[in-house]
C-alpha cells in the first residue's frame, strides 16, 4: 500500500468509526427506552397478579360467582397480553445489546435501477431503525442484503416479493468489528472476499456451533434465501457448511414470513441429541426461536413408549451378513413402502385383525364379532373412518350390556358386601333418599357396573381391541405371496428367519429399526392418521443415513411441508448406500418442477491439507473444493504395538495443547473409545469419553466412537487405530467421516500396517 492510500484508509476508517458509534449511541438511547418500557410491564405485571390474589381470597369455599369468574377471565387475559409484551422486549433486547458490540458488518453503496439517487445502507444482525422507515441498519435477511452475499460490483439483480429488482452496485465494504471498535475493513470486488472468511476459519472450535451471517457464501445463499422448492436437495462435501447454511435457512424464513410462520412449524430432524446440543446456540443468537428438533429414532420412539428400539451403537456395530443385508435393502427401499401402502388398501375389505374384548376375565365381544361388524360397513368408507364407526358400534354395545349386567351375580354379590364407606363413596350425596330398597339396589347396580365398564369404554376409545402386532405380523407373512422375494436375493427361507427374529424381539420388548417405521406407517393406514397438516417446513440432516422407506414416510407424515435434505453422500455411516440412488429415490416423491438440487462443492472447515488428504480417501466420491488456508501435514503415526502407540497419542496431545488445539480422539466403535480413555487416564491424561449421544460436548479433551462425531467438529483430531484390516473396503465413507472432523490439525494412529484404504493417499499429503 502507498503512503497515500494508507492516509486515506485511515480517514476512511476514521469515518466509518465515527459513523459507527453514532448508531451505537442511537441503539444505547432505543435500548433505554426498552429498559423502561420493560420496567413498567414488570410493574403492570406485578399489579394484576396482586389483584388476581385478591379475587382468589375473596371466593368462599369452591362456588365461584359469575363476576369472579367474568373478572378472572378479563385478568388473565391481561396478564397474557403483558406477559406477551414483556416477553418480545426482552427479547428486543437481547438482540440489541448484541447489535451494540457489531451494529454492522458490511456496507453497500448502490442506485436503484429507475431511481434518482444513490443510497448506502449498512448491514446488519437486525434491523434497526431510529425513526420510522430510516434505516441505520438493514437486516442481513432483507431482500436488499442478498447483494451483499451474491452480488458482483455492477449491475446485479436481488429477488424482492414483488419480482426482481435491478441495481447498480458501485461499493462492497466489510468490516471486522470488535466490541463496537473496527478493527479493519475491506472493499471486495467479488463476492464475500477470502481475507474476512480466513480470519473466521483461522479461530477454534467450541463446543457450540457459530453463526455464519458476515461471511454467507453466494452458494450457501441460494440455500438460504429459496422460497420456491418443495424439496430442495443439497449434497455438500464435508464441512461445505451446509449444517451452517441450513440454520441461516430457518432464520431467514422465521423473517421471510413472520406473523405466518411461528418456530413450532420448523421442524428438524438431527443425527443425534450430542449434535442437536452442539447447535442450538445458533438461532437464538440471531434473536430466533429454536424449532422444534429432534432425532428421527425419537421421533419414532414416543411412539411406542414401552417397546425399546435398537440404539445407535446397536446399529452401528450390527455384524450383517449378505442375507440380512439383501433384507435390509428390500425393507428399507420406496418399492416395500410401495407393497405396504397398497396392502392398506387390501385391508379395506378384509385381513385386520383384532383382540377379544374382555370384562371381568370373560370374553365380553369377540373379536370375530369385531371383524364382523368392522367389515359390515360399505366400501365407501376408509380404514379410518371404518374404525371411527366400529368404536362408536362397540361404545354403543357396552351401553346395551349395562342392564343385563346390573342383574348379575356378582353385582349382587358386591352390593351386599358393600361397607358403610363404599356405601357413601357411591351416593351421590351423603343424605341421598330413595322411595324404596329396589330403587336403591338399582342405583348401587348401575353404579357398580358403570364403575367396572369404565375401563372397558375406555379400552375401546384407545383401540385396545386393534392387534397392531398381529396386524404387522400379518403383513411381514404375507409379503411372500404378495410379490417375488427371489428378486431381491432373498429366499422364503430368509424371510421366514426375519419374520421369526421380529417375534422373538418382539416378545421381548423391543423392535429394529428396520421393522420400527414399516410397523408405524401400517399403524397410522389402519387406523386413518393423517400427517401433522400444521407442519410448513422440514429440515433433514445427514440425509445419506436415512433409508428411502424412512424418507418416504416423513413425508407421508408431514405432508404439506417443504422439505430442505442435506447431506453428503460420502459420509453414508449407517447405510453405506450408493448415493446416486438415494437421492434420485427421493427425487421420486416430489414433481421434479418443484425440486432443486444444490451441490456445495467448497470445504471451509479444514485447512488445504486435511481437506487434500481426506478427498484421497474417496475412490469415487462427490466433487469437493479445499479451501485455501494453510496448516501442517496431516500426520501418520505408525507404531509396533499399542503401548507405543499411546505414547504416540500422549505426545501428540502435549503439542496440541501447546497450540492451544481442543483435541477429539475419534475410535471406530464404543468400545474401543473406553479403552482408549482408560489408557489415557493410566498416563496421567484427563479427558472426557463421550459414550451415549444423551451427554453434552465437554471442553479439553475429548474420546468419542465415529458415529457420535457426526457432523461435529474439533482443532485437532487424532484418529485412533487406521490399522490394517480395521475397516472394510466399504467402510471408505467412515474413515472419511472421521477424518473430515478435524479444522487444523489431523492425527492418524495406527499399530503394524496402516489400513488399506489409507494406503492409497499419495505420500505427498502427509507426513510419517
Ligand atoms: N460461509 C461461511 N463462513 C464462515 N464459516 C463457515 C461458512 N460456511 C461454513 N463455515 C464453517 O465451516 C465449518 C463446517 O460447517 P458445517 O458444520 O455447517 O458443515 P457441514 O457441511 O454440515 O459439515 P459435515 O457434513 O462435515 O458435518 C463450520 O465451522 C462453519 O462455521
Amino acid at each position: 500500500m502507498t503512503e497515500k492510500s494508507e492516509i486515506k484508509q485511515l480517514d476512511e476508517k476514521q469515518i466509518e468509526q465515527a459513523h459507527l458509534d453514532d448508531v451505537v449511541e442511537k441503539i444505547k438511547t432505543s435500548e433505554k427506552k426498552l429498559k423502561e418500557h420493560i420496567d413498567v410491564a414488570e410493574e403492570d405485571l406485578k399489579v394484576i397478579n396482586d389483584a388476581f390474589d385478591d379475587i382468589h381470597v375473596g371466593m368462599d369455599g369452591d362456588a365461584i360467582s359469575m363476576d369472579a369468574a367474568l373478572s378472572i377471565h378479563a385478568q388473565q387475559q391481561m396478564l397474557d397480553e403483558r406477559n406477551n409484551s414483556w416477553h418480545q422486549s426482552q427479547q428486543r433486547l437481547g438482540v440489541l445489546k448484541r447489535l451494540e458490540k457489531t451494529p454492522f458488518f458490511a456496507r453497500l453503496d448502490f442506485q436503484e435501477k429507475g431511481e434518482p439517487k444513490k443510497e448506502k445502507i449498512y448491514i446488519g444482525l437486525t434491523s434497526f431503525t431510529d425513526k420510522a422507515d430510516h434505516f441505520l441498519v438493514y437486516d442481513w435477511r432483507a431482500p436488499i442484503s442478498s447483494i451483499y452475499y451474491d452480488g458482483k460490483l455492477g449491475d446485479v439483480e436481488y429477488q424482492t416479493p414483488d419480482g426482481l429488482q435491478q441495481v447498480e452496485l458501485f461499493l462492497k465494504r466489510q468490516f471486522l468489528v470488535e466490541n463496537g471498535k473496527i478493527q479493519a475493513y475491506f472493499d471486495t470486488q467479488e463476492t464475500i472476499g477470502d481475507q474476512m472468511l480466513l480470519e473466521v476459519l483461522d479461530g477454534k472450535s467450541s463446543t457450540h456451533m457459530k453463526g455464519i451471517v458476515k461471511t454467507i457464501q453466494a452458494e450457501q445463499n441460494k440455500i438460504i434465501r429459496d422460497t420456491k422448492s418443495r424439496l430442495l436437495f443439497v449434497q455438500g462435501a464435508a464441512g461445505s457448511g451446509k449444517t451452517s447454511a441450513i440454520l441461516q435457512r430457518i432464520a431467514f424464513l422465521l423473517y421471510r414470513y413472520r406473523g405466518t410462520l411461528t418456530s413450532s412449524q420448523v421442524v428438524m430432524f438431527s443425527p443425534n441429541m450430542l449434535f442437536n446440543d452442539y447447535i442450538q446456540n445458533v438461532l437464538p443468537e440471531m434473536g430466533e426461536q429454536n424449532m422444534v428438533q429432534m432425532t428421527y429414532g425419537q421421533y419414532l420412539a414416543r411412539r411406542l413408549p414401552n417397546i425399546s428400539m435398537e440404539s445407535l451403537s446397536q446399529r452401528f456395530e450390527k455384524q450383517d451378513n449378505p442375507a440380512n443385508k439383501n433384507i435390509s435393502k428390500f425393507v428399507s427401499d420406496i418399492e416395500f413402502f410401495k407393497i405396504l401402502t397398497n396392502y392398506g388398501q387390501l385391508l379395506n375389505e378384509s385381513g385386520v385383525s383384532f383382540k377379544n374384548i374382555k370384562f371381568k376375565g370373560n370374553v365380553f365381544i369377540s373379536k370375530e364379532r369385531i371383524a364382523e361388524i368392522y367389515y359390515s360397513f360399505g366400501p365407501q368408507y376408509n380404514l379410518g373412518n371404518r374404525l371411527d364407526a366400529t368404536v362408536e358400534r362397540l361404545q354403543k354395545m357396552l351401553r346395551r350390556k349395562v342392564g343385563s349386567e346390573m342383574r348379575s351375580k356378582w353385582v349382587e354379590e358386591q352390593i351386599e358386601n358393600l361397607s358403610q364407606e363404599q356405601l357413601k363413596m357411591l351416593y351421590n350425596t351423603a343424605d341421598q333418599e330413595f322411595k324404596n330398597g329396589d330403587e336403591e339396589h338399582k342405583f348401587l347396580a348401575r353404579k357398580i357396573v358403570m364403575a367396572a365398564m369404565q375401563k372397558v369404554y375406555s379400552q375401546i376409545t384407545h383401540l385396545r381391541f386393534l392387534s397392531v402386532s398381529t396386524n404387522y405380523l400379518n403383513f411381514l407373512r404375507a409379503v411372500p405371496k404378495i410379490t417375488d422375494l427371489s428378486k431381491y436375493g432373498i429366499t422364503d427361507d430368509q424371510w421366514k428367519a426375519y419374520v421369526e427374529d421380529f417375534i422373538e424381539m418382539f416378545n421381548d420388548k423391543q423392535i429394529s429399526m428396520d421393522n420400527l417405521s414399516p410397523y408405524l406407517y401400517l399403524y397410522d393406514l389402519v387406523t386413518g392418521k393423517h400427517g401433522e397438516l400444521d407442519m410448513k417446513f422440514v429440515f433433514i440432516d445427514e440425509i445419506q443415513d436415512y433409508t428411502p422407506f424412512q424418507l418416504a414416510y416423513l413425508k407421508y407424515k408431514f405432508p404439506r411441508a417443504r422439505y430442505t435434505m442435506l447431506g453428503d453422500l460420502n459420509q453414508s455411516i449407517f447405510t453405506k448406500k450408493n448415493s446416486q440412488t438415494l437421492l434420485s429415490e427421493v427425487q421420486g416423491l416430489f414433481d421434479p418442477d418443484d425440486t432443486r438440487v444444490v451441490q456445495l462443492t467448497h470445504s471451509y472447515r479444514s485447512t488445504k491439507q486435511i481437506t487434500d488428504y481426506t478427498k484421497a480417501i474417496l475412490t469415487n466420491g462427490q466433487k469437493i473444493e479445499p479451501f485455501n488456508r494453510d496448516g501442517d501435514l496431516p500426520n501418520v503415526l505408525i507404531s509396533n504395538d499399542e503401548a507405543q502407540a499411546m505414547d504416540n497419542v500422549v505426545e501428540q496431545l502435549k503439542e496440541n495443547d501447546q497450540r492451544k488445539f481442543t483435541t477429539a480422539i475419534i475410535t471406530k466403535s464404543l468400545e474401543e473409545s473406553k479403552c482408549v480413555q482408560k489408557m489415557l487416564l493410566e498416563h496421567g491424561v484427563e479427558s472426557t469419553w463421550i459414550k451415549s449421544e444423551n451427554q453434552r460436548l465437554a471442553t479439553g479433551t475429548i474420546v468419542l466412537p465415529s458415529y457420535l462425531a457426526k457432523g461435529l467438529e474439533f482443532d485437532a483430531v487424532i484418529m485412533w487405530d487406521a490399522s490394517e484390516k480395521k475397516f472394510d473396503e466399504d467402510e471408505q465413507q467412515l474413515v472419511y467421516t472421521i477424518a473430515s472432523r478435524a479444522m487444523h490439525k489431523l492425527t492418524i494412529i495406527a499399530i503394524g500396517e496402516l489400513s488399506e484404504l489409507l494406503q492409497r493417499v499419495p505420500e505427498e499429503y502427509y507426513s510419517k
